[in-house]
């Protein structure tokens, strides 16, 4: 089938466009440079076809999946060393690097993906010079392939019950690695099961006897000529999952490997030849990496969601379903305002969130480089803003996943739409580095703790420092000034509410940990509504930085979805805002009437706003989000290629449905 020209409804909603879709694509990208850099890799990249699917990977099974991944990971690696591209390959650098559009040749994920996310950063970040002169040379060459092997059957979120232990032994100048206990097994690790020749180990350092603490160790757990498990090395792959099925997430266990001593990296805690144990100077370094990737997880977050955001507001304007007014078609489904309410706000989210990815990178890269001149003082607020903008562009971006999903109706059903696998994907980032309520209990710790030492008259951070405002209440204000100083009173409201609870629950005679378990959804709930604050601050000042630089058409169309979202919140959040504001029930009837003109307002910008995202149709990988809008086309072609379709009649029903039918079973 050729398709040659676009939809109609698709030209008709591009002609109504009011701004500069390749202006915004650049700001998106952070920069015409970046756009153009990005275009030339994909060009690259989709022209290999070594790259290309025969049979859509859901009809493989299982095994074909696995192989056909690691086949296209390896031509990926390779097109993109020969491009010289460094973006999302093994450490990023910059914020441009983020748009690593063509990894999207992959619908569920690739076996290297732990090489390049956690185990050549992990190799950086916690190596010293002569280790990552060593490793990262290697893994650069894909001479090593390995992965972060942290999580454990029994313990994920606590890693200081972690179980896996290395043992020096001054006589030899080498760890002995052991899994005492089934739950010791590591689990879940990308990559371990059949792909990783060494790994990253955490594992509990123990010194004559005594625990140092989770330490990391670089381990070779596969012969490099062989493959095979080194001696004393279980290894396997952990099974189907809900997605990352390409992943080839593994097991590993051990039964008394020995490694040489400087396998243990060594950039911030160091073990001597003669057993000697030098503490870093703070113990937290250790968790460096999940720091690091959780911070990329906020882009991940927005990233999914701008695709499947994509693909429902295209497939939207070429379905018509039922009647707005008797005498005249079937409408497009875009023109119904509830579909509308469930789609705008996914682009608005995905903006909010890509955007305050790109401050948080800065943020990340400015409190390293403090760090590594031994200032530690502001490493507790990037654990909280780490670790409450993962959770809370994860839930949301997963949320309005699913929603556009159910937006297509019963095609959002199928595989070949990528709807389903963009969720799958969406999904577990609420869970993998750090499970949410875990991290939104981290981020409440940080919290009390920086309120307590303000009521001593302790300087709060940047992203706190509202808390020393006085609560005093004052007239609802619906300009987006307003609404954010609402959303910091709900903020401080709920913080200072879930002190009191914890201070009255110690007065009652309950210890402190009982304490704090009990409270711990109102703690939740403070560290939630931070995190909105400070998203909806990050997402304001950032368009206002970028709209002095942008056409004014633009800056219209990028502040209406600023707008969107404040409103959108705001009546999402009623509740609180009616507890800790002044918001009346008139407020809230003149922003619903807000909202709806909104919603209106960006309506002919929805296709253009979309395109902006600059997703080709391989990226996009979808039969209802292509360019061109021949979603029905595109169905047909792809049932087609079901391998049930090769044959007019299946051999099941001779063997079993005829029988049946003539009651000779
Ligand atoms: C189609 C495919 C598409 C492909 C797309 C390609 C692009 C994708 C890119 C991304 C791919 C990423 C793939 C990643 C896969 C998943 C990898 C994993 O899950 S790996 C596994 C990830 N696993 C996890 O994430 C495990 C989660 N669990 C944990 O992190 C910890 O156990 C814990 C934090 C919960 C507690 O730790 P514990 O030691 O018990 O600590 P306490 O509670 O006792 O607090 C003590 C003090 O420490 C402080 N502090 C704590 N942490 C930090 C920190 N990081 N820093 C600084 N400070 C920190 C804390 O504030 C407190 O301070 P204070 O109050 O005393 O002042
Ligand atoms: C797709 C995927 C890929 C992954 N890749 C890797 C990898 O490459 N390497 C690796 O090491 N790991 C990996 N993981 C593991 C992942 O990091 C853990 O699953 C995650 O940290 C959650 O830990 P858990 O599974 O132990 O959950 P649990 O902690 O057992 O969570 C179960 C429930 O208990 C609750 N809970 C637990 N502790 C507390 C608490 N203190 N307070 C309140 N509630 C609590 C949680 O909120 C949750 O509701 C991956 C996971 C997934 C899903």
């Amino acid at each position: 089938m050729t398709l040659k020209k676009v939809n109609p409804d698709l030209e008709k909603e591009r002609s109504t466009c009011t701004f500069n879709i390749e202006e915004l694509t650049n700001l998106l990208d952070t920069g015409a440079h970046c756009t153009a850099e990005r275009r030339a890799v994909e060009d690259k990249v989709f022209s290999v076809k070594e790259l290309k699917d025969e049979i859509p990977d859901e009809f493989l099974s299982h095994k074909e999946r696995y192989e056909n991944a690691i086949r296209k990971s390896v031509f990926l690696h390779k097109v993109l060393q020969e491009t010289g591209v460094k973006r999302g390959v093994y450490n990023r650098s910059d914020k441009s690097d983020f748009r690593t559009t063509y990894y999207s040749i992959f619908k569920d994920g690739s076996p290297f993906m732990l090489q390049y996310s956690m185990f050549v950063p992990t190799i950086l970040g916690q190596g010293d010079s002569e280790q990552v002169e060593l490793w990262y040379k290697r893994a650069l060459n894909m001479e090593i392939i390995g992965t972060y092997a942290q999580t454990e059957l029994g313990h994920g979120t606590f890693i200081r019950g972690l179980e896996t232990e290395a043992v020096y032994d001054e006589k030899t100048e080498e760890f002995i690695l052991n899994s005492p206990s089934l739950s010791s097994y590591k689990w879940w690790p990308g990559g371990l099961g059949h792909t990783t020749n060494y790994c990253i180990v955490m594992a509990q350092l123990k010194i004559k006897g005594k625990p140092y603490g989770m330490q990391p160790f670089i381990v070779q757990i596969r012969d490099e000529e062989t493959h095979m498990p080194l001696p004393g090395v279980k290894v396997g792959e952990i099974g189907a999952k809900l997605a990352f099925n390409t992943v080839n997430n593994g097991f590993l266990g051990f039964e008394h490997v020995r490694i040489p001593r400087r396998h243990m990296l060594m950039r911030f805690s160091q073990v001597s030849k003669d057993g000697k144990f030098t503490s870093s100077a703070n113990p937290k370094l250790a968790y460096g990496t999940m720091v690091m990737v959780r911070v990329t997880i906020v882009n991940s977050a927005a990233t999914y969601l701008s695709r499947a955001v994509t693909i429902a507001i295209r497939y939207s304007a070429v379905r018509h379903q039922s009647k707005l007014k008797q005498n005249e078609p079937e409408p497009q489904i875009l023109d119904y305002v509830t579909q509308q309410h469930k789609l705008f706000i996914g682009i608005a989210t995905s903006h909010a969130y890509m955007f305050c990815s790109y401050w948080l990178w800065d943020v990340y890269v400015m409190y390293q480089k403090e760090q590594n001149v031994g200032n530690f003082d502001r490493l507790p607020e990037l654990h909280a803003l780490a670790c409450c903008l993962k959770v809370i562009s994860s839930s949301d971006c997963t949320g309005l996943v699913e929603k556009c999903r159910m937006s297509c109706g019963g095609h959002g059903f199928m595989m070949s739409s990528n709807l389903p696998q963009l969720y799958g994907i969406s999904t577990a980032t609420c869970t993998y580095e750090g499970e949410n309520t875990v991290m939104l209990l981290q981020t409440a710790r940080a919290l009390v703790k920086a309120w307590e030492l303000g009521s001593r008259g302790r300087p709060f951070s940047p992203t706190m420092s509202y808390f020393a405002e006085k609560n005093v209440p004052s007239k609802w204000d619906s300009s987006l000034e307003g609404i954010l100083n609402a959303f910091q009173k709900v903020s401080i409201g709920k913080l200072s509410s879930s002190v009191s609870s914890l201070q009255e629950y110690t007065k009652s005679g309950l210890s402190a940990e009982d304490a704090w378990n009990k409270a711990s959804v109102q703690l939740i709930g403070a560290a939630e509504a931070w995190g909105r604050a400070v998203v909806l601050s990050i997402y304001k000042s950032e368009i206002e930085r970028y709209g002095q630089t942008v056409s004014p058409a633009l800056k219209s169309v990028l502040f209406d979805l600023v707008e969107l979202y404040y409103v959108h919140l705001t009546l999402e959040k009623m509740g609180d805002l009616l507890l800790y504001t002044q918001l009346s029930e008139k407020d809230v009837v003149s922003l619903r009437k807000k909202y709806e003109d909104l919603l209106e307002k960006i309506r002919p910008n929805a296709i253009g706003l979309v395109d902006a995202f600059d997703y080709r149709d391989e990226v996009l990988n979808s039969t209802l989000g292509s360019y061109d809008g021949f979603a029905y086309e595109r169905l047909m072609t792809e049932a087609m290629k079901s391998p049930l379709n090769a044959e007019p009649v299946n051999q099941s029903f001779h063997k079993y449905i005829k029988p049946l039918m003539k009651g000779k079973l």
